[in-house]
């Protein structure tokens, strides 16, 4: 038998070469602001996408990438620059890609947000006239941020650049409270100098109601215990070294002790660098507040606080005498809540679980009251299985993503829960985050 040759056609036709970018200067008129907060123009019969310009401007501009349903455009000059512009406070704006509206006046940050969390309501409920939203919650427009996460790479300590991977510097940031400013400023070259030039880590700094700054540093490779020693020495008073983790062998752990954040005027919450925390104390605040006068707790009454985290909002409703069930996958953080609710006397009990996996959720019988605070990604096996129940009268959502608020909303609404209020809390000022508070009850 002829072997029989199997041909292998191993040519691959030539990429097309990409056509070379236009590169000639755009005058674009801004019809509006994209979510991201970019302008958003029209040009050739397609949208395009201007970071820095506002509506009503006419900018000049040149195309960075075109893509085939839009382009995307950086912003040369203004040639009429809108009412609502102010000068932006940060030397690396536009270039960090930590901030998009420092050019935009507050009050004006504060309704592009307002108007988008009523179009995510409008969306979900397309038979409910969207009623006005009351004032939004707000705090300080700088200086809110009581922990920061920066990145090192090839030598430079700082945020991520608009997009790419690239980092760039920073020794301050206006967005931090001035402690953290204060410590980055004065720690900078002793991190530097630590890390060296080849590493690639990540530093958090988290502020504690006390006045401390821990810093916590993740690495690449090893830890050095003799030269983690000699950085913790360096560090000025309040700064404190924290923690070296590298990506292999064993860690370096300095001072441990907890570093807390005040969740009212009365309570306060231990955390660990690596736990999850609110980033802004005054908003964090006000929330609570907002979602005690919609929650009502009643002494003795069961509510489920899902996505409980360190327990920012189970602690206040425990504080009212009602008994919580709080969940969360974290175990770490679910330790140090059930410490702090025994240590305060309170009625919680925390319980570890997938909340992703439908499997996992469990909803308590006697519990009519709920409350959830998702990640990004939103609630939409909890959000089905609540839709389901009749158990539950009453959910308070806590959401910081516009998309999967709007999905989950419409999953409760289908389920027979009619949106009671809304509230904006402007918990990332200069940005385009937006978080929001929804009060559901069961029609
Ligand atoms: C936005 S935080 C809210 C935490 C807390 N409510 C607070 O206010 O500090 C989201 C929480 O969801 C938790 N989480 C993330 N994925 C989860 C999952 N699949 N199942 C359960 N909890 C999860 C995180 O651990 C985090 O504590």
């Amino acid at each position: 038998m002829s072997k029989q040759r199997h041909h292998i056609n191993t040519f691959k036709p030539a990429k097309k070469p990409k056509p070379a970018l236009d590169t000639a200067v755009l005058k674009l008129h801004i019809d509006s602001l994209a979510d991201d907060g970019r302008g958003v123009a029209r040009h050739d019969n397609k949208v395009v996408f201007v970071g820095g310009a506002l509506p009503n401007e006419t900018v000049d501009a040149q195309y960075v990438r075109r893509h085939k349903r839009y382009d995307e455009a950086k912003l040369l000059a203004v040639s009429t620059p809108a009412e609502q512009r102010v000068d932006a406070i940060c030397p690396v704006y536009q270039r960090c890609g930590g901030c998009q509206l420092q050019h935009l006046n507050y009050p004006n940050q504060v309704s592009f947000k307002q108007e988008r969390l009523q179009r995510v309501l409008a969306a979900a409920s397309a038979n409910t006239e969207t009623a006005t939203l009351p004032a939004a919650i707000t705090g300080s427009e700088f200086g809110y941020r009581h922990r920061a996460r920066l990145s090192y790479h090839n030598g430079i300590l700082g945020f991520k650049a608009q997009a790419s991977h690239n980092l760039v510097s920073v020794e301050s940031c206006p967005l931090l409270a001035a402690e953290l400013n204060a410590v980055l400023s004065q720690s900078t070259a002793a991190i530097a100098e630590f890390l060296g030039d080849k590493a690639t880590a990540e530093v958090v700094l988290s502020l504690s109601d006390d006045g401390r700054v821990a810093l916590k540093i993740k690495k690449e490779g090893f830890v050095d215990a003799k030269r983690s020693a000699v950085l913790a020495e360096k560090l000025v008073v309040p700064a404190f070294l924290h923690s070296i983790e590298g990506s292999k062998g064993a860690a370096w752990r300095g001072d441990n002790a907890p570093l807390s954040y005040p969740v009212s005027e009365a309570l306060s919450l231990p955390f660990q660098p690596s736990d999850f925390t609110q980033v802004n104390i005054a908003v964090n605040q006000q929330m609570i507040q907002q979602c005690m006068a919609w929650l009502k707790p009643e002494s003795g009454e069961l509510i489920s606080d899902y996505f409980c985290g360190l327990g920012n909002f189970s602690l206040a409703l425990a504080s009212a005498s009602a008994h919580v069930i709080g969940v969360d996958v974290g175990e770490a953080m679910l330790r140090r809540a059930s410490q702090q609710a025994e240590t305060l006397g309170l009625a919680i009990e925390y319980r570890n679980a997938d909340l992703f996996d439908a499997e996992n959720i469990v909803l308590d019988v006697a519990s009519h009251k709920v409350l959830l605070d998702p990640p990004r990604a939103g609630a939409k096996a909890l959000c089905e299985v609540l839709a389901q129940s009749k158990i539950v009268q009453t959910i308070v959502y806590v959401s910081c993503d516009p998309a999967t608020l709007a999905r989950d909303l419409a999953i409760l609404q289908e389920g027979g829960f009619a949106v009671a209020d809304a509230v904006m809390a402007d918990m990332f000022p200069q940005t385009y985050h937006l978080e929001s508070l929804v009060h559901l009850v069961r029609s």
